[in-house]
C-alpha cells in the first residue's frame, strides 16, 4: 500500500483542502437525506418530484468524476486519513463516519447510528456494527505499528443496539505472532452494558509492512 501526501494530486494546498470540507459538507447532507427517505411519509407526487430532483443532483455530479473514491494520503496536519472509506471516510457518505481516538489502550470511539442502519425493528443492523468494529479493530492494530487486512472477525450480538443516541466502542490488541494480530473490542451503552463484542485477527501483507510502520505514528 502506497501512502499519497495530500499535497501531491492534481490541486494542492489550501484550495483542495477547502474543495474536501465542501465534499464533506456535501456527504453530511446526503446522509441527512438518507435518513429523510428512510423516514419520509409525505405522499407519491411529492415523492415522485424529489426523486426528478435528486436524479438531476446525481447527473450534475457525475459531470466531472475519479474512477475511485479518495484514497488513503497523509493530511496536511501530517494524520494519516482516508477520506473515500466506506466506514471513516467524511467525503463518504456511506460512512458514518467512525472517529476514532488513540487510547493508553487501544482505541475509542463514540458512534452514534442513524435510522438508515436499521435492521431488525428499532435497532441497528448486525452488519453495521460488524463493519464499525472491523473498523475500529484495523485502526487499533494500525495504532499499534501492525496495519493489516481483515482475516476473520467472529462477533457476538449481546442486546439489540440502538439508533440515535451515542454509544461507545473500544478496541485493543491482544496478542502478535508475525504477521499476525488479534484485537478484542465491543460497543456499549455509556453505562457500560456490553451491546456486541468481537475478536478479530488481522495480517500484514508483505507489501503492507513498510506502511505499516509510517502510518502508526499519524492514527
Ligand atoms: C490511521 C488508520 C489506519 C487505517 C485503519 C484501517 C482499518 C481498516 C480496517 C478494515 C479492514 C478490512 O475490512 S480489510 C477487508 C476485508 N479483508 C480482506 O479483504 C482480506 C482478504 N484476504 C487477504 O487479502 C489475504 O488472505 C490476507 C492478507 C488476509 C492474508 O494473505 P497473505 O498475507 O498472503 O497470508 P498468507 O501468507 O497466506 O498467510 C500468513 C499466515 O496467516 C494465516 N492466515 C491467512 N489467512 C487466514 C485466515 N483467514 N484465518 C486464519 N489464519 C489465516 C496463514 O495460515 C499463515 O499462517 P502461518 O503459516 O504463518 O502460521
Amino acid at each position: 500500500m502506497t501512502v499519497e501526501t495530500a499535497a501531491t494530486e492534481e490541486t494542492g494546498g489550501s484550495d483542495r483542502e477547502s474543495r474536501l470540507a465542501a465534499l464533506g459538507v456535501l456527504a453530511e447532507q446526503v446522509r441527512e437525506l438518507m435518513d429523510a427517505v428512510v423516514l419520509t411519509d409525505v405522499a407519491e407526487d411529492e415523492i415522485a418530484r424529489v426523486t426528478e430532483e435528486v436524479a438531476v443532483l446525481t447527473e450534475r455530479l457525475r459531470a466531472a468524476r475519479r474512477d475511485t473514491p479518495l484514497q488513503p494520503e497523509i493530511a496536511p496536519d501530517g494524520s494519516f486519513r482516508h477520506l473515500g472509506n466506506a466506514v471513516a471516510g467524511d467525503c463518504n457518505p456511506y460512512a458514518l463516519p467512525l472517529k476514532a481516538e488513540v487510547t493508553p489502550d487501544g482505541v475509542r470511539a463514540e458512534p452514534t447510528f442513524r435510522p438508515m442502519h436499521e435492521g431488525p425493528p428499532n435497532s441497528v443492523h448486525g452488519g453495521v456494527t460488524a463493519m464499525i468494529l472491523d473498523h475500529l479493530f484495523g485502526t487499533a492494530a494500525a495504532a499499534a505499528g501492525r496495519l493489516g487486512m481483515t482475516a476473520s472477525l467472529t462477533v457476538r450480538y449481546r442486546r439489540p443496539t440502538p439508533y440515535g443516541r451515542p454509544l461507545v466502542a473500544d478496541a485493543a490488541v491482544t496478542r502478535t505472532e508475525g504477521r499476525k494480530t488479534w484485537v478484542d473490542g465491543r460497543i456499549a451503552t455509556p453505562d457500560g452494558t456490553v451491546l456486541v463484542e468481537a475478536t478479530g485477527l488481522f495480517i500484514t501483507p508483505t507489501a503492507w509492512l513498510p506502511a505499516s510502520e509510517e502510518v502508526a505514528d499519524r492514527v
